[in-house]
């Protein structure tokens, strides 16, 4: 079967072996409430919500993943939405990888998804798969920056440290999740970066040190990541305002 006549199947791998450790002590972050449900059912269900997406690999926590399964099995998702978990490693890296050994030989296209994006917008997910669509091997969703960023060098112990570079803010971008890719170039990515040993914060910065553009579609104020307390704070009150206005 020739590349354009093979069918499109995306799936989405859900990284959700993370602590919180910037979250605070508690459970894992993934599994953390947000508006009474947790973190990661929210995160399944926006990946659900686009009608592009069959199937959804979560990441669950080394010794969590019995646990992960029967809290999603309590949860409802869209019937057509098959759920996979699988146990995760020790970096995001490690369980991006996890995720991706367990898709199915028929996944042509693969969007990786933080967990603790529980609030991304369908409409952001669906400019990535369509981007994807129209041929470009990586995507991702990013935002313009509101703060000017400054590059610091290496100071002296205990001393502030020196300012070296002010990047033009004007070329830079937040970038955000789902990252969406070609399933072959990110399996290529993993399998050559983790090879020479190197990390990458995230999924993109892989592909492109393989030499492959990726390009950035808008992102979403809502696709913030929770990370600290404060993060939590407004994933909160965003839902609530999306709960009082639109069934959600
Ligand atoms: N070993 C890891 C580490 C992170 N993640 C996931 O990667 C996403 C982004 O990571 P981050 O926000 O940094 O989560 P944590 O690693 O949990 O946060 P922290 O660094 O504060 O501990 C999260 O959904 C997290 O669960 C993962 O699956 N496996
Ligand atoms: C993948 C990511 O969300 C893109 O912004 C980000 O790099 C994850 O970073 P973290 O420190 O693992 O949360």
């Amino acid at each position: 079967m020739s590349d354009e006549s093979r069918p499109h199947r995306t799936a989405a791998v859900i990284p959700a072996a993370g602590r919180g450790v910037r979250l605070g002590p508690g459970a894992p972050k993934a599994l953390r409430a947000l508006g009474g449900t947790p973190m990661l059912v929210h995160a399944v269900r926006a990946m659900a919500r686009s009608r592009a997406v069959s199937l959804v690999v979560v990441v669950a926590p080394p010794e969590g993943a019995a646990e992960v399964r029967l809290l999603l099995d309590e949860h409802t998702l869209p019937d057509r939405t098959e759920v996979l978990v699988v146990p995760g490693g020790e970096t995001r890296q490690e369980s991006v990888r996890a995720g991706l050994d367990a898709l199915p030989a028929d996944v042509t296209s693969v969007l990786v998804h933080d967990a603790a994006r529980p609030l991304v917008p369908v409409d952001t997910v669906d400019s990535v798969v369509e981007a994807l669509r129209a041929g470009a091997p990586a995507v991702v969703p990013g935002l313009p920056l509101a703060d000017t960023v400054k590059e610091v060098g290496p100071g002296a112990p205990g001393r502030p440290e020196p300012v070296v570079a002010t990047p033009e803010r004007a070329r830079l971008r937040a970038v955000q999740t789902p990252q969406g890719f070609d399933l072959p170039t990110l399996l290529r990515a993993h399998a050559e970066i983790a090879l020479a040993g190197e990390g990458a914060t995230d999924d993109a910065g892989m592909v492109e040190r393989l030499g492959v553009t990726v390009v950035v579609v808008p992102g979403h104020d809502e696709a913030f990541k929770v990370t600290r307390p404060l993060d939590l704070v407004l994933a909160e009150a965003v839902l609530a305002r999306r709960r009082a206005t639109d069934a959600y």
